[in-house]
């Protein structure tokens, strides 16, 4: 769906990022520049190897490029110093991780406060109730991850994400460990936070399925864009990392 305004949530400009030197250095990404615009769903593919999750880290401020710039929130990162680098993540960046990542002693709403616990915010309770009922977590606030089905685990780091109202949610896999119907109802909700909250929202996932939630996929191919697919559906998902295969 095409939006009206068009203010960028995340860029990425000509970003390489090598690993280590000499004859054993990898070149993960190899002139990557990629737009996305604020309150849409942008899915990363890519062949395994092909620079996902070392782009993904770069959008979000978690590792340095070699060459580049990333944008966020409206920040130049490489023009940041270490601790304002660390604010800007704490407070524009959302995660959720294929593992779900909720600490295990805590609550369920104790692991939704924590972001804004660390950072010594107030938490917005009317947000973080529209939230939760929005999530339908709000009957499981007080039991522990280990209580939860891995769909509820996912709902709560995905409530957690959402009630710092960061610029960009992160999501590596986030449907990798549960069952398709589970999966499909977690997607569900990353759509619904998008259409309903202009959440911008990038996901790297390997399930054509999964990407054709988003707005776009973005495909990668040997650390460069190899292409792209709007408006997705499984098919064509498919069918862009088929002909990925047989360039
Ligand atoms: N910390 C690192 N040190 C050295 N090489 C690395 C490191 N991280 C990634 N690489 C290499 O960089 C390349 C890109 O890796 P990356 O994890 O970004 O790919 P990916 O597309 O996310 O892969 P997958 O789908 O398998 O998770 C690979 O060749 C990988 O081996």
């Amino acid at each position: 769906m095409m939006k009206t305004t068009a203010l960028v949530a995340s860029r990425a400009i000509d970003l390489f990022k090598t690993y280590g030197e000499g004859a054993t250095s990898v070149a993960a990404l190899r002139g990557v520049s990629v737009e996305v615009l604020a309150g849409t769903f942008t899915a990363i593919m890519g062949p395994s190897g092909s620079g996902k999750s070392t782009l993904m880290h770069l959008l979000a401020g978690l590792d340095t490029p070699t060459s580049g710039d990333v944008l966020l929130g409206g920040c130049e990162l490489s023009a940041l110093s270490d601790a304002d680098l660390t604010v800007v993540r704490r407070e524009q960046v959302g995660f959720v991780f294929q593992a779900f990542n909720l600490l295990p002693t805590l609550t369920a709403e104790q692991n939704i406060r924590l972001p804004l616990d660390l950072a010594g915010q107030d938490v917005d309770e009317a947000w973080q109730q529209t939230v939760v009922q929005a999530l339908g977590v709000a009957d499981r606030l007080g039991h522990r991850p280990g209580e939860l089905s891995g769909g509820q685990q996912q709902r709560v780091a995905l409530a957690r994400a959402l009630v710092t109202r960061p610029a960009v949610i992160f999501a590596d896999e986030p449907t990798g460990a549960l069952d398709s119907v589970t999966g499909a109802e977690v997607l569900a909700l990353f759509r619904r936070s998008v259409d309903e909250w202009g959440q911008t929202v990038v996901m790297v996932t390997h399930d054509a399925h999964a990407a054709a939630v988003a707005d776009r996929v973005v495909l990668l191919a040997d650390g460069q864009v190899a292409g792209e697919v709007l408006d997705p559906d499984p098919d064509s998902v498919t069918a862009a990392i088929r002909d990925l295969a047989t360039v």
